[in-house]
């Protein structure tokens, strides 16, 4: 009876604690690598008080901090706050319970001072009135520039303190405040250090605050004293002084460390006598550090990095000399705790509209960069070259016995072969010369494409061709063409065009000279084809790939840069203390994307089709259809690369990765019929290349959604969104267990 009620009692005292962290431990990265930071930390931080926590620069503040307000799970160790644990449902941490205020500012630039407040007021659901008259007080207490001056333009000073009325202004239970007080002048900290005094005193709210300025953490009730991701010790400033006799908390923090130093030399000893293998944090202040050396601000923490230490301590039931502190973990799952909370969202997505339209450069990017793209491609991909040079060589003509070119039109049997060039493209430059040899020099040195020789007697050959059986005179009628085929693209227009040239040329001297003109043609004939036309140019066969290309990189450059600009600014670990979901992040970043992206598509199709004249033969909205899904596509892998992602050169090197094969080998600029025979099937399970076919059949072919390959290019389409969703949740969490 007696062990339940004292259980009941704890229980009580739990729930009254401000923060309860036992046995701590958190390692950053896995085996050789990993880095344990917080090394069984114990702290306790009544309710109603502040609580300043020190310690050198490295020792492991933030990330205590980062797991107080649920952005970081511990590796094992057991946290309460406000007696919940951080994260679990309804204990308001993350969430309204807290305000957070990181080391780095987690402002937006682009929005004025009330604006930003008006965001974090929105999140939680506060009322205007309300914001207003904070915004109206805490300019006052924090003596903030007017809130309308847009965050970029205040100093760095001036930032912090926006930032610091950020944390304060919806008037949590608990403030976590990391260094709040760097760069402010000594009389602005007086007052904020009133302010918490006060806020503690008269409203119980809970503060945590770490500072570097060792002195005003005399004003806090508690002190916590924080080395090698261990709490040294945990006292009021006034016993701390008074037990040392000494007259300043910095002599205090060094007194302590000595004492840590002299215990643990013990400790290694004994470890070295035993032989046992362990991790042994780095030492800040050796024995013998002059005290000023000794200065926090200065002296970087290097804790042990093992991942043993962790291991050891899997336990969740932990025992504790002072409290019996076993922590339910809450498992209960509620279709609400994932389900978007519709106000949220709005917050969010008005957020993303107005961050995009203030970014000036953003915007014109989202934009002008499709329809810069699409008409770059257009105007440079699929023209016919000009001004091919090929040298001519026509031992026909011959000055000196009268043979020359002439403008001849009827059925003579003379000088055919000056009658043959005048049917070849103006794409190409005849250039004259004398013999094979020189002709093939100037083809060496890149002067030509290539050389076309006509034999002395090609006419009189041609003439023969009727009854022409010998393999001589067979020979003796062709025209010998040598080509520089160091340009693949180039070789071929100017073969099709010197073939074409003859087809046309053997008509009509077959035409004027009595024959069937068809007589001098391959038996080889190309009807009207069933789709296309009969000379689709390539910007045809390019289009689809390029429409669904522009977008798809579009959305998803957009998507992870957006994101890891906030993460990386640590907005997004700000709106999270906040209580945003990061479902609710990823649907408010697709729902903003979105519109752009409908822009961006809208802009594209246009182009195309009306200025850039590439037919659309099937359903226009079907093609419009899937280059959208596209888009979303190319969101998802965005969320997904900015989940993986810590900064812009990551996104960067990620997309970069990704555009290569999703494109090249998509059947962008060549039909995937030309991989390999296995490479041709896997490539369909990349996420652009049925769709691509999909918007080559609906467009070329006027297919619709009936067809397998159109149907096929949103079903692989969806498949892949889903599969990237998923997995950019379940990286998100593994990236919250394992940072
Ligand atoms: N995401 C991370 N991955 C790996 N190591 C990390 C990560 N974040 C922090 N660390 C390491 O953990 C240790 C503690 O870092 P933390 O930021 O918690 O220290 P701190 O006490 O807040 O320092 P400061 O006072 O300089 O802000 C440092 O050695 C740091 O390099």
């Amino acid at each position: 009876m007696d062990e339940i009620s004292s259980r009941a009692k704890k229980t009580i005292d739990n729930n009254h604690a401000g923060v309860l962290i036992r046995k701590a431990v958190k390692t950053y990265g896995s085996g050789k690598n990993s880095c344990t930071v917080l090394q069984g930390l114990d702290m306790s931080v009544k309710r109603g008080t502040i609580y300043g926590l020190l310690g050198a620069s490295g020792c492991g503040k933030t990330t205590l901090l980062s797991c107080l307000v649920g952005r970081r799970a511990l590796n094992s160790g057991e946290i309460l706050v406000l007696g919940h644990e951080p994260g679990s449902a309804n204990s308001g941490v993350p969430g309204p319970k807290v305000g957070y205020m990181p080391q780095e500012l987690a402002l937006f630039g682009n929005f004025t001072i009330k604006e930003t407040l008006f965001f974090f007021g929105g999140i939680y659901r506060l009322k205007a009135t309300f914001i207003n008259s904070q915004c109206e007080f805490l300019s006052k207490l924090l003596d903030l520039p007017p809130c309308d001056r847009y965050v970029k333009t205040l100093s760095g000073g001036q930032q912090r303190r926006v930032s610091f009325a950020v944390a304060l202004f919806h008037e949590p239970e608990l403030l976590i405040l990391d260094e709040p007080t760097v760069g402010v002048d000594p009389v602005l900290r007086y007052s904020i250090w009133n302010h918490l005094i006060q806020q503690s005193a008269q409203h119980g709210k809970t503060v945590i605050v770490t500072t570097h300025y060792i002195e005003e953490a005399r004003h806090a009730h508690t002190i916590g004293m924080m080395r090698t991701g261990r709490l040294l010790v945990e006292d009021s400033p006034d016993n701390l002084l008074r037990k040392f006799q000494l007259s300043s908390l910095e002599d205090v923090f060094v007194q302590f460390c000595l004492k840590d130093d002299g215990r643990r030399s013990i400790e290694q000893l004994s470890i070295t006598e035993s032989n046992a293998a362990t991790c042994e944090p780095t030492d800040v202040f050796p024995p013998g550090t002059p005290s000023r050396e000794r200065d926090v601000n200065v002296a970087p923490d290097n804790p042990s990095c093992h991942s043993e230490m962790a291991s050891s301590r899997q336990s969740n039931d932990v025992k504790d000399d002072n409290v019996n502190f076993k922590v339910k973990k809450h498992q209960s799952f509620s279709l609400k705790s994932i389900l978007p909370c519709p106000h949220r969202l709005a917050v969010l997505i008005r957020k993303n509209y107005l961050m995009s339209f203030r970014n000036i450069g953003l915007f014109l990017v989202t934009f002008l960069m499709p329809i810069f793209q699409s008409a770059v491609a257009n105007i440079t991909l699929g023209n016919e070259p000009t001004g091919l040079r090929m040298a001519i060589v026509n031992d026909e003509v011959d000055l000196g016995v009268g043979r020359v070119c002439t403008n001849a039109t009827d059925c003579e049997y003379s000088m055919l072969s000056c009658r043959y060039l005048r049917y070849i493209s103006d794409n190409i430059i005849q250039v004259p010369y004398e013999n094979v040899f020189d002709a093939v020099e100037a083809g060496k040195r890149g002067h030509v494409w290539g050389v076309i020789h006509f034999g002395r007697n090609f006419t009189e050959e041609f003439e023969m061709r009727e009854w022409a059986v010998e393999l001589d005179n067979i020979i003796g009628r062709r025209i010998n063409v040598q080509m520089d085929s160091s340009n693949q693209q180039i070789a071929i227009f100017i073969q099709k065009w010197l073939v074409e040239a003859f087809s046309d040329f053997s008509k009509d001297f077959m035409k004027v000279c009595g024959h069937n003109p068809g007589a001098g043609d391959m038996p080889l004939t190309f009807v009207d084809p069933v789709y296309g036309r009969k000379d689709t140019p390539f910007t045809e066969f390019m289009a689809p790939g390029l429409m669904i290309s522009i977008v798809y990189s579009a959305a998803l450059l957009l998507t992870a840069a957006t994101l890891v600009t906030e993460k990386e600014q640590g907005l997004l670990d700000r709106s999270l203390v906040a209580g945003v979901q990061m479902n609710e992040i990823l649907i408010g970043n697709l729902t903003s994307q979105v519109s752009s992206m409908f822009g961006q598509t809208a802009l594209i199709v246009l182009g195309m089709l009306w200025i850039f004249n590439v037919p659309c033969n099937g359903n226009l909205a079907l093609a419009v259809s899937i280059t959208l899904v596209q888009g979303l596509v190319g969101m998802c892998f965005g969320l997904l690369i900015a989940a993986v992602c810590d900064n812009l050169n990551g996104v960067v090197f990620l997309t970069a990765a990704n555009y290569l094969p999703v494109f090249i080998m998509g059947g962008v600029l060549w039909p995937t019929e030309g991989l390999h025979y296995y490479l041709r099937s896997a490539v369909y399970f990349l996420p652009s290349t049925s769709a691509i076919e999909a918007l080559r059949s609906i467009m070329t072919r006027g297919w619709g959604l009936e067809k397998a390959a159109v149907y096929g290019g949103f079903l692989v389409s969806f498949a892949w969104i889903c599969g990237l969703l998923i997995l950019c949740l379940i990286v998100m969490r593994f990236y919250k267990n394992s940072s």
